[in-house]
């Protein structure tokens, strides 16, 4: 089993699986008389492939138990993925390029609470990892026809030791 180390988030790292939806990287507006700041589009929703269209859903996820083992990645390849903690807390993303239609070497990222991710389209990840506590997550996804999942074991798992 092959330990995953933590690497500490940055756009450019993070840059070719997707996006960092980060306020302070955003245009910041102010709107409605000056008593509210605007940080305008975060990220672009790409799920109109095949006829699809974005939903937005709150996801309650489960801490995992450490040592976690990452035996799996996913994409969707009909649409990008976001998710934005709604409970300030870190958590973490697993993040792989495409190897000839696997996942190649992982990539762990330890994300701030007050910080989102945006996954491409079809870029693979593990499922939500959620730290510590019960942790809520806005996701922005795609919602239509087709198979938007896809799943592929690593043939060694890897492990997180503590998050
Ligand atoms: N299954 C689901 O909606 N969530 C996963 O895609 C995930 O990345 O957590
Ligand atoms: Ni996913």
């Amino acid at each position: 089993m092959q330990e995953l180390k933590l690497e500490q988030l940055t756009p450019a790292d993070f840059a070719p699986f997707g996006v960092v939806l980060d306020k302070d990287l955003a245009e910041k507006r102010m709107i409605n008389e000056g008593t509210t700041e605007r940080f305008h589009a975060l990220a672009m929703a790409d799920t109109e492939a095949e006829g699809g269209r974005t939903i937005l859903s709150l996801f309650r996820g489960q801490p995992r138990v450490f040592p976690y083992r990452i035996t799996m990645m996913e994409r969707h390849p009909l649409g990008s993925q976001a998710f934005f903690p709604v409970t300030n807390r870190t958590w973490i993303a697993v993040v792989a390029l495409d190897d000839d239609g696997r996942p190649g070497e992982p990539r762990a990222f330890r994300v701030p609470g007050n910080t989102g991710l945006q996954y491409g389209r079809n870029i693979w990840h593990h499922p939500l990892i959620a730290v510590g506590e019960p942790s809520q997550f806005l996701v922005m996804d795609r919602e239509g026809e087709g198979d938007n999942l896809e799943e592929i074991g690593y043939p060694a798992p890897y492990v997180i030791t503590e998050p």
